[in-house]
């Protein structure tokens, strides 16, 4: 399936899988498809969309991505376990182009600790995964977890099995991040001398980044054999992260006198998936990281300035504008009209279905009276807070005042409007924070822990908007809400008002999942 010559990369984005799996909380069926529909139109050749297997919820975002995302393979993840297959199978049953991706450990020590199981069983118990995988999908990838870490033989054994079994896609996942590039290229290249039936499937490799290296060494792979990247965007992934997948793109498209590869990475979606990812993960991005930080083309020393003025080249070894970054000629605030600000989204990449222009606009509206100037990033703040909003909240905070005394000690009166209905109280707190939430906590009655609270900015200055991130232990779950405002404690109060939401969306799922349960029975 490869050959020397074969100059084409596939990129397989796993933002959805492996970078959802390293975030606090789990992304909702909406945010999931969002971010598909960004991940996809980035041109990526296959999607990795999520573990059906792992929740009812996941199954249900898998099923409608797959179902509504044409262009790149959609794919899901399995254990070698049938049930896993049969979850995963049944998810992806109406895409128009479908992959399951199953694995077990090889190395040594995830047989020995974790599975506690021989080499040759595991290998069997990936033969039958990979056969019932074939039933659904003539398109079956096999990972051997841990690859980086099993003896080369060991590896090659696992390799030429699930081959014959009918994987069309071996995957080398470096699982752990430990491996370094030239020991690395040297684990493809060996799989490709000794695995005798190796030309049936494409070589695929998965790298991590705890040391640093998942790009570096998914390169040497590259030019050791294989044809497939795995990775995600902005790098987000278990522990130190994955491979990142616009680096990867970049770097092939800038050094291209070196690496004669092609992807099919469409380079001017990078900022804008690059910025909604942080955005809906939640995972800001290192101002100096390459090709997406805030730093990446900017120049602060009197003679790279000089330098860039006479020619960008001497300090620019891309463009902002080749990754789709592009300035701002308006300047946005509350004398700005409902046009400008979906021509702005739409520089920004964003398109008219993925925002409710009347309802951003209100927001927006109230924001520029209370900052003057509107940023880009406090568009795309607000653009974010609408797709925490489902149709059918519950909830909705409809006001909130406090007040605080020179000792700290603090009132605040809040209005939750639950079901149609609204109920206010007053309490009191150690701060306005405190306050508000107990005052909402007496609203609902039914007891609510914070578990941990987390401020961050959005945006500099003191008119930086302000996210809060809460987990919440309620009804027997731990849940995380996300609140967005100018003031920290309408932030907080919009947290738990999340949280709340949150809870009964989840209910509702029991309660359906019961029903049908009930009626098959
Ligand atoms: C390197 C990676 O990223 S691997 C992917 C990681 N992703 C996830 O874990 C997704 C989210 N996970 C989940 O939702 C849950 O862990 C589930 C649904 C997968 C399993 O839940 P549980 O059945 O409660 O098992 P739990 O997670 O506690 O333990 C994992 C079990 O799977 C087994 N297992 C782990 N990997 C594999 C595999 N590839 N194939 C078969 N079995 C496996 C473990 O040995 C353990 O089995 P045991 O119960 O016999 O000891
Ligand atoms: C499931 C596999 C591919 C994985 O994520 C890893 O080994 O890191
Ligand atoms: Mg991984």
């Amino acid at each position: 399936m490869t050959t020397a010559t074969d100059d084409r990369i596939w990129i397989f984005d796993t933002t959805l899988r492996d970078g959802e799996q390293a975030l606090r909380a789990s992304l909702s069926k909406k945010q999931k498809i969002q971010l598909a529909e960004a991940i996809s139109r980035l041109g990526v050749d296959v999607m990795e969309l999520g573990f059906p297997a792992s929740s009812p919820g996941d199954f249900d975002a898998v099923q409608a991505i797959a179902n509504s995302i044409k262009g790149p393979v959609m794919c899901g993840l399995a254990r070698a376990v049938a049930s896993d297959i049969h979850a995963c199978g049944e998810a992806l049953k109406a895409a128009e182009r479908k992959r399951i991706h199953t694995f077990i450990a090889s190395s040594p020590l995830h047989l020995q600790y974790k599975l506690r199981k021989t080499l040759a069983e595991a290998t069997a118990q990936a033969v039958a995964s990979i056969q019932l995988a074939r039933n659904y999908t003539d398109d079956v990838e096999f990972s051997c977890e841990d690859a980086g870490r099993t003896p080369i033989d060991d590896l090659c054994y696992m390799v030429e099995h699930a081959i014959s079994a009918g994987a069309t896609t071996i995957n080398i996942p470096d699982t752990v991040g430990y491996t370094v590039p030239t020991e690395f290229a040297h684990i493809i290249s060996q799989l490709k001398n000794k695995v005798p039936n190796i030309d049936q499937a494409r070589i695929s490799v998965h790298c991590h980044n705890d040391l640093g290296l998942a790009v570096a060494n998914s390169l040497a792979a590259i030019a050791a054999g294989a044809r497939q990247i795995e990775g995600t965007v902005n790098g987000i992934g278990e522990r130190a992260g994955n491979c990142a997948l616009e680096e990867i793109a970049m770097i092939l498209a800038t050094r291209a006198d070196s690496f004669n590869y092609r992807t099919q990475i469409n380079a001017k979606e990078i900022y804008r998936t690059s910025q909604l990812v942080s955005h809906i993960c939640n995972m800001p991005i290192q101002p100096n990281k390459a090709i997406v930080g805030s730093n990446a083309f900017a120049h602060s020393s009197g003679i790279h300035q000089d330098g860039v003025l006479k020619a960008q080249n001497t300090y620019e070894i891309i463009t902002p504008e080749s990754i789709g970054m592009r300035a701002n000629q308006f300047n946005l605030t509350s004398r700005s009209g409902k046009h400008v600000i979906k021509h702005r989204l739409t520089e920004l990449g964003y398109r008219d279905q993925d925002y409710d222009l009347q309802q951003l606009y209100a927001s927006y509206i109230k924001l520029a009276d209370k900052k003057g100037q509107v940023f880009d990033y406090d568009l795309e703040a607000l653009v974010f807070e609408q797709s925490l909003q489902e149709q059918d909240d519950p909830y909705s905070l409809s006001q909130l005042t406090t007040q605080t005394d020179s000792s700290g000690q603090a009132s605040a009166t809040v209005q939750l409007t639950c079901h149609g209905q609204a109920r206010s109280y007053t309490a009191t707190g150690n701060g306005p924070v405190d306050a508000s939430y107990n005052a909402l906590q007496s609203i609902i009655e039914q007891p609510l822990e914070i578990v941990s609270y987390q401020l961050s900015a959005k945006g500099s200055g003191a008119d930086a908007l302000g996210q809060v991130d809460i987990t919440a232990s309620y009804a027997g779950q731990q849940i995380h809400g996300i609140g967005l405002a100018t003031d920290i404690v309408k932030a907080s109060a919009k947290a738990y008002v999340h949280v709340l939401n949150t809870a009964a969306r989840a209910a509702q799922v029991r309660a359906l999942k019961q029903h049908l349960q009930e009626q098959a029975s």
